[in-house]
C-alpha cells in the first residue's frame, strides 16, 4: 500500500485553486486548503474548477483551515500560490507545520522567490515551478481555467542536502503531477525558465494592466507597440544576463511567437487591477500612471487630427 502524503494549499487564489484540483486527483494526497478571502465559500461549497482542458469539478479538501497552525500537523508537501508580495513573511506563518520531511514547492512568479524559505528552512527541499496556467477566481471559490497549461519544475538546489534525496523529493511531486494529469517538464536549471517567464510578465503585465487592453489589440494598437515591447524585453534580458542567467535575445522571437498563436490574454495583474477597482483598495500610483497615459493619448489625438 502506498503511503498517505500530508499535502497543504498556501494561497488559494486562481493558480492555488488549480493545483489543488490537480492534487486532489491524487489517491495517496490528503489535502488541506488555507483560504484567506474565499474562506466561507470554500468551506461551504468546495472549490469548483471550471476548465477548458478538464471540464468542471467540485473538489472538497480534507480540512479548509484559515492559518497553517490551525491545520495542526506537519506537512510532506507544502505547496505556496500565493503573491510573491511579503514573501519575507511567508515563511513566519508556515513554522509550525514544517518539520525535516517537508518539501517546499513554489508555484508563483518572480525571482528569488526561494530565499525567505531557504533562509527559514535549511533542511527542506525547495521545488521552484514556472506556470503557464491561465485562470481567474471570478467569485469566491469559483475558478475559470482557459485553455493555456504548461509548467517548469526544477529544483532549488541545497548545499546542504544530499541531492540522492533531493532528487527523490521532485521525483514525489512529479509523479503527483503525473496522477493529476496536468501538463509540465522537470528542467535541470530552473532559473533560466524563471527569468524567461519575467521577461514575459515584465511586458504583457504591465502592458496590458496600463492600457487595459489584451495583447492582441495592444500589439495591432499601433506600429510602435511591438518594437517598444520587443525593447522592454530586451531591458529585463540585459538585467538576467548581468545577473548571470544564461538567455539569449532570441527569447524574444521565442516569446512573440508564443503570444501571436495565443487569443488577446489579459494578465493576473490585470486582474489584480480590476480587482483592486472592484474592492475598493487604494491604487494612487497605478492610477496616476493610468490618468496621465490618458492624458498623453489625449495630446497624441488631437495632434493628429490637428496635422493635415
Ligand atoms: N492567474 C494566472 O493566470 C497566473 C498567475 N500566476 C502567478 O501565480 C501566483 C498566484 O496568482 P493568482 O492565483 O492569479 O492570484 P490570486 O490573487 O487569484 O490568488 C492569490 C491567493 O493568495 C492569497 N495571498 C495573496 N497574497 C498573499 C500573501 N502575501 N500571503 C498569503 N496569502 C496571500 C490570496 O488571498 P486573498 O483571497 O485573501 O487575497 C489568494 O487566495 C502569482 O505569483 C501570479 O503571479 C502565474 C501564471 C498565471
Ligand atoms: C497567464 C499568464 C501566462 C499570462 O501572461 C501569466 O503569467 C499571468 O497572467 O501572470
Amino acid at each position: 500500500m502506498s503511503q498517505q502524503l500530508e499535502v497543504i494549499l498556501y494561497g488559494l487564489g486562481a493558480i492555488g485553486s488549480f493545483y489543488a484540483f490537480i492534487l486532489s486527483r491524487c489517491k495517496g494526497v490528503r489535502l488541506t486548503v488555507v483560504a484567506r478571502s474565499n474562506f466561507d465559500a470554500v468551506s461551504v461549497n468546495g472549490l469548483k474548477i471550471i476548465s477548458q482542458n478538464h471540464g468542471e469539478h467540485v473538489v472538497r479538501p480534507y480540512k479548509v483551515v484559515r492559518t497553517p497552525a490551525e491545520a495542526d500537523l506537519k506537512f510532506d508537501y507544502i505547496v505556496c500560490a500565493h503573491k510573491a508580495i511579503d514573501q519575507d513573511t511567508v515563511p513566519e506563518q508556515l513554522k509550525p507545520v514544517v518539520a525535516e520531511k517537508t518539501t517546499i514547492v513554489l508555484i508563483q512568479n518572480g525571482v528569488g522567490n526561494e530565499d525567505p524559505f531557504r533562509a527559514a528552512f535549511p533542511q527542506c527541499t525547495i521545488l521552484s515551478c514556472v506556470t503557464w496556467v491561465g485562470a481567474i477566481q471570478h467569485s469566491p471559490g469559483i475558478i475559470n481555467h482557459t485553455k493555456s497549461e504548461d509548467m517548469q519544475i526544477g529544483l532549488f538546489p541545497s548545499p546542504d542536502i544530499d541531492h540522492t534525496i533531493e532528487k527523490q523529493k521532485l521525483d514525489g511531486f512529479v509523479s503527483l503531477l503525473t496522477e493529476g494529469q496536468t501538463v509540465f517538464q522537470v528542467v535541470e536549471n530552473i532559473q533560466i525558465q524563471r527569468w524567461e517567464k519575467v521577461v514575459w510578465n515584465a511586458a504583457w503585465n504591465s502592458i496590458t494592466t496600463l492600457t487595459m487592453l489584451d495583447t492582441q489589440m495592444w500589439l495591432k494598437s499601433s506600429s510602435n507597440a511591438m518594437p517598444m515591447t520587443r525593447r522592454l524585453m530586451a531591458e529585463v534580458i540585459d538585467v538576467a544576463q548581468k545577473c548571470g542567467v544564461p538567455i539569449e535575445y532570441e527569447l524574444i522571437d521565442r516569446l512573440i511567437d508564443k503570444i501571436l498563436d495565443m487569443p488577446g490574454i489579459g494578465s493576473s495583474m490585470q486582474t489584480d487591477f480590476r480587482k483592486g477597482r472592484e474592492h475598493n483598495v487604494s491604487i494612487p500610483t497605478l492610477e496616476a500612471i493610468y490618468t496621465l497615459l490618458l492624458g498623453v493619448n489625449r495630446r497624441l489625438e488631437s495632434a493628429r487630427s490637428a496635422s493635415p
